[in-house]
């Protein structure tokens, strides 16, 4: 059993590493699925209270709210899939909830990509108006870096540099889900890029 968790600031490329995991059959807990329903629960439309919702949620419930959330529909997958994979986590206290649940069986993934380039991807994709706005960008990316997004990123167990085109990075996913972490020759894993401490200092 394995539960591969997904970080990366805006435009890395979490949602089609997402989508490589559907199409491989690999089933999808999306983490802002969960203020979705949460908003509509409260008669709100998520479009356009999202960020209100999820802020709530952490108020009301706890800071590891949308983690604590999110687990039952996890584990309601794991009994059919050895594998699913955890759409946006967003703070430390989300990636402590599924550690403190999964254990070693929890890998944490980092989508990473220079600011220019996600900014020129988003810009393509054109998903809302401010996906070709970069002060949007920048804006959005402080936001969810004030959640603790840095913290999560330096936490994780495997980073996949997505600067190369789409097929290759698709390539990737697929031989992470498929063979995990030590397929992925040559990225960097967190323990390889620990410094060593000084001995005799
Ligand atoms: N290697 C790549 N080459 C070209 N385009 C890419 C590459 N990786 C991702 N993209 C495209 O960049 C855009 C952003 O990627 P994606 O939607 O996966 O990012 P995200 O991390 O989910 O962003 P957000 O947090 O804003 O939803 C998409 O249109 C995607 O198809």
């Amino acid at each position: 059993m394995k539960v591969i968790g997904t970080v990366g600031l805006p435009g890395s490329g979490k949602g089609e590493a997402a989508s490589v995991a559907r199409d491989a059959g690999v089933p999808v807990v999306t983490m802002g699925d969960v203020i979705r329903a949460e908003c509509r629960e409260r008669g709100l439309d998520p479009a356009e209270h999202h960020g209100r919702i999820a802020k709530a949620l952490r108020e009301e419930e706890g800071l590891d709210a949308i983690a604590a959330r999110s687990l039952p529909l996890i584990e309601a997958e794991l009994e059919t899939s050895d594998v699913v994979l955890v759409d946006g986590l967003r703070s430390p206290y989300e990636l402590d909830r599924f550690e403190e649940a999964f254990g070693d069986e929890f890998v944490l993934l980092s989508v990473e990509a220079p600011f220019d380039l996600r900014a020129e991807r988003l810009s393509d994709r054109g998903r809302d108006d401010s996906d070709a706005d970069r002060e949007a960008l920048r804006a959005r990316e402080e936001r969810e870096l004030g959640f603790g997004m840095g913290e999560v990123i330096d936490r994780a167990d495997v980073v996949v540099e997505n600067t190369d085109t789409l097929e290759r990075f698709r390539e990737r996913i697929r031989a992470l889900l498929e063979s995990g972490p030590d397929a992925l020759g040559g990225v960097e894993t967190e323990a390889e890029t620990e410094t060593e401490p000084e001995r005799n200092a």
